[in-house]
C-alpha cells in the first residue's frame, strides 16, 4: 500500500518499528486463524535483497575498513550519536542502530548467545514480573523462535579435543522457527588459536552447552549465528516476513515511513490510543486503530515516540510544550548497554584473516566465486571465538576485594541508588561474587582498520573485552517535540568508578590474552595501546579514549512493578494506558551477560503469545518456507 492508502482503513492492531522484535508480532499476530488486521510501519526502506546486508561478512562487529559498511551509511543505519561522555574525554560516540526492515537484525554482528539463568530469573523473581519471566518459562519462546542447526561434521572446530555432546546442546534448541541459526563452516586462521589461548589465560574450560543457562566461557562449539545454511544473513524481515507472509490478506507492511506520534483520547479516566501518526515523503497521515499499538522502535526511539505522545516526564514534555497524556517520569530512564575496550595487533606474515580480501585481490576473487558457486568460504564467517569471562579470571582476590568494597559504598551512599536500582544491583553483586557468570566477554574480530590505519598487505587481529553488567546508568530523551530531531542519548559510560575499573582490567585481560600461546605466536606487533603502556595511569588514559557501545542498549521502558520504577507490567502494557505496549528491547529491566538479540526474539515471541491468549486467537506458531530471501 502507498502510505496514504495504509491510512485508510483503521487495523485492528499497528505494530511501530519493523526491526528485530517488530516483524515477529507482525507475523505472529496476522497468522491463520487470526483475522486481526494488522498494521507494520517501519521508518527504513525494505531492502530483502541487499548483498551488503545478506553478506555475513559485511556484517563485521566493527565496521572495519575492507568490510563493513553499513554502519554510519544512512541507507540503514540512523547515524545517531551520544552525548558528550564525561568518563571518556567529553566524546560523542557513534551510536549506531538499524533503519530498514529488520532493524538492528540487518545490521548487526549476528551473535546468536542465551544468557544466564541468573539474568532472566531476576526479570521474574527479582522484579516481581513472575514467575513466566524467568529462565526456565522464557526458554520455549527461544526455542520458537529459532531453526537450529547443528554445526557441520566437517567444519574446522575452535577445540579440536574437546568432544561435543551434540543431542545436549539439541535439547536446548528449537529446529522448527523462523530465525536460521547455524556455525562458522570457515574460520579464518585466527579462530582456534585464539579461542584456546583465552580459555587458557581466563583459566575457564570451553563450555560445553552455553544456552542452556550458564553462559560463560568460550562456547566449545563456536559461537552460533544468524545465518542461514545456505550462507545468507537471516534478519528478522528475511525470517520473518516472507513473500507468503506479507501476501496475508490482514496484514499490510508500510516502509519509509516514519510514526511521529500515538493519538490518545481519555474518556472516564481511561486513556486509550485511538490512532498513530506517521510521516512519508514528507507529508503527515493518520491511520486509526481499534484494538492496540505495540511499540517496537527499540531501545533509543520507542521512548522517543512515547514521549513526543505526550507519555514521560511531565516537566520535561511541559518544557517543550507537548500536551501531557500521562506522567510516566521513568520512560527513557535505565538505560543500560555494553562498553568496550578494544586493542589491535598486527599478525605475522601469511596469516590469513578479513584483511587478506582488501590486500589480495586473487584470494578476493576467489572467495567472491567460492561465495556465489557455493555459498561457503570467507565471505560466510562471522566472528567465532567469543566468550563471556568471570571478573575472577582477570582480578586478583586483592584487588577484587578493594573494588568491591568501593562500590558497596557507593551503593550504600549515593541517592541515585533508587529502591529499583537497588534491586539491580543485588542482583548483580550476587552474580559478580559468584565468579560462576560472564562478566567481561572476549572477542576477536580477525581483523584490523578500527583502531589504526593498516599497512598495505598486513594482517591484523582487533581483540574486544565487552563489560557486561555495566552499574552506571543514563538515559534517552527527546529534546525536541519535532520527531526530525534525535533523541539524546546519555549511556554515562564509565563514570562510576567500577565501571572504570572492569574495563581498565579488561584491556589489560587483552594484553594477557593475546600473549597466551597458541595465539602468541601469531602476532608480531602489539600496535594499539603501543607497547610502552604500562603503568596503571597509561592504562586509565587509553580506556578513556577508546571505549565504544556494543551497541545493546535496553531497558528504557523496564518491565517491574511501577511503584518500584517500572514502564510496562508482566503483559508489556504501559502502565496508565489501556491498549499501549513496548515489545523490544527497551522492556528488558537489566543488562544480560552476552549480546541481546536472541532475548529480544524470545520477548517478542511470548508477547505474541500473551496477546493471542488475552483475545482467545489460537496461538499459531505459523510456518517457515524460508521464502522472501531473496536471491543474491
Ligand atoms: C551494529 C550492531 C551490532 C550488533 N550486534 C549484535 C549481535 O551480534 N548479536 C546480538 O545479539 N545483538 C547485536 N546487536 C543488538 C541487537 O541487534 C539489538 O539489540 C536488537 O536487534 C534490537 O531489537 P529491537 O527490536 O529492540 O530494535 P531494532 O531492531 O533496532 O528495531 C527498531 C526498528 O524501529 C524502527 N523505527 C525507529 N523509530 C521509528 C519510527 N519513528 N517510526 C517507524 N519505525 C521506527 C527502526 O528503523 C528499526 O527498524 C547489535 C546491534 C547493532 C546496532
Amino acid at each position: 500500500l502507498s502510505p496514504a492508502a495504509f491510512a485508510q482503513e483503521p487495523f485492528d492492531v499497528i505494530v511501530v518499528g519493523g526491526g528485530t522484535a517488530g516483524p515477529v508480532l507482525a507475523n505472529r499476530l496476522s497468522a491463520s486463524p487470526s483475522s486481526l488486521r494488522v498494521g507494520l510501519i517501519e521508518a527504513g526502506a525494505d531492502r530483502p535483497v541487499d548483498p551488503l546486508i545478506n553478506t555475513p561478512t559485511a556484517g563485521n562487529l566493527l565496521g572495519n575498513a575492507h568490510v563493513g559498511t553499513l554502519l554510519g551509511n544512512p541507507t540503514y543505519d540512523w547515524e545517531l550519536k551520544s552525548a558528550p561522555q564525561p568518563a571518556l574525554n567529553g566524546q560523542e560516540l557513534q551510536y549506531p542502530r538499524g533503519k530498514v526492515m529488520g532493524g538492528s537484525s540487518a545490521i548487526n554482528s549476528m551473535v546468536w548467545q542465551r544468557g544466564s539463568r541468573a539474568d532472566y530469573d531476576a526479570w521474574g523473581t527479582t522484579f516481581e514480573n513472575g514467575e513466566e519471566w524467568n529462565f526456565d518459562a522464557l526458554l520455549p519462546f527461544f526455542m520458537r523462535s529459532e531453526s537450529w542447526h547443528p554445526p557441520e561434521e566437517n567444519a574446522a572446530p575452535l577445540f579440536p579435543s574437546e568432544h561435543l555432546n551434540i543431542s545436549a546442546v539439541a535439547a536446548f534448541h528449537g529446529t522448527e522457527g523462523p530465525v536460521s541459526v547455524t556455525y562458522n563452516t570457515y574460520l579464518t586462521d585466527l579462530d582456534a588459536p585464539a579461542a584456546q589461548a583465552a580459555v587458557k589465560a581466563a583459566q575457564v574450560p570451553p563450555n560445553s552447552n552455553p544456552d542452556g543457562g550458564a553462559d560463560a566461557s568460550m562456547p566449545a562449539t563456536g559461537t552460533a549465528r544468524t545465518v542461514t545454511p545456505n550462507g545468507l544473513r537471516h534478519h528478522a524481515a528475511a525470517a520473518y516476513l516472507s513473500t507468503e507472509v506479507r501476501t496475508r490478506p490482514n496484514l499490510e507492511v508500510l516502509a519509509e515511513a516514519t510514526v511521529s506520534r500515538i493519538i490518545f483520547e481519555t474518556k472516564k479516566g481511561k486513556t486509550k490510543a485511538t490512532a498513530v501518526e506517521y510521516v512519508s515523503g514528507g507529508k503527515t497521515y493518520t491511520v486509526e486503530v481499534r484494538k492496540e499499538v505495540i511499540m517496537a522502535a527499540g531501545a533509543i526511539h520507542t521512548p522517543q515516540i512515547l514521549e513526543l505522545s505526550g507519555v514521560g516526564n511531565k516537566t520535561l514534555l511541559e518544557s517543550l510544550g507537548i500536551p501531557v497524556v500521562l506522567d510516566l517520569p521513568e520512560v527513557g530512564e535505565n538505560l543500560q548497554d555494553h562498553p568496550v575496550t578494544l586493542s589491535d595487533f598486527r599478525v605475522v606474515p601469511n596469516v590469513v584473516t578479513l584483511d587478506t580480501l582488501g590486500y589480495n585481490s586473487t584470494f578476493a576473487s576467489e572467495q567472491a566465486e567460492l561465495y556465489k558457486s557455493s555459498r561457503s568460504g570467507i565471505l560466510t564467517y562471522t566472528s567465532a571465538p567469543l566468550g563471556p569471562v568471570p571478573l575472577q579470571s582477570m582480578t586478583t582476590p586483592e584487588e577484587l576485594a578493594a573494588m568491591r568494597k568501593q562500590l558497596d559504598e557507593y551503593i550504600e551512599t549515593s541517592p541515585e541508588v533508587t529502591p529499583f536500582l537497588k534491586k539491580q544491583y543485588d542482583v548483580l553483586r550476587d552474580i559478580v561474587d559468584k565468579g560462576e557468570d560472564g562478566w567481561v566477554e572476549m572477542v576477536l574480530v580477525p581483523a584490523g582498520g578500527v583502531l589504526s590505519t593498516p599497512e598495505a598487505g598486513k594482517s591484523y587481529l582487533t581483540a574486544v573485552a565487552i563489560q557486561l553488567h555495566p552499574f552506571g546508568r543514563g538515559s534517552v530523551h527527546i529534546k525536541s517535540a519535532d520527531i526530525a530531531e534525535a533523541p539524546v542519548i546519555d549511556p554515562r559510560f564509565l563514570e562510576l568508578p567500577w565501571d572504570f575499573n572492569v574495563l581498565v582490567q579488561g584491556a589489560q585481560f587483552i594484553r594477557k590474552w593475546v600473549a597466551t600461546e597458541p595465539l602468541a605466536s601469531y602476532v608480531d606487533k602489539i600496535v594499539t595501546p603501543p607497547e610502552s603502556t604500562s603503568t596503571r595511569e597509561d592504562w586509565e588514559k587509553y580506556v578513556r579514549s577508546v571505549v565504544r557501545t556494543t551497541n545493546h542498549p535496553l531497558g528504557t521502558t523496564a518491565m517491574a512493578p511501577r511503584e518500584l520504577g517500572g514502564v510496562v507490567d508482566p503483559a508489556l502494557k504501559v502502565y496508565g494506558l489501556e491498549n499501549v505496549r513496548v515489545v523490544d528491547a527497551s522492556i528488558i529491566p537489566l543488562t544480560i551477560g552476552v549480546a541481546i538479540m536472541p532475548t529480544v526474539y524470545a520477548v517478542a515471541e511470548k508477547a505474541a503469545d500473551i496477546l493471542l491468549k488475552e483475545w482467545k486467537l489460537d496461538a499459531s506458531t505459523g510456518t517457515h518456507t524460508g521464502k522472501g530471501l531473496g536471491e543474491l
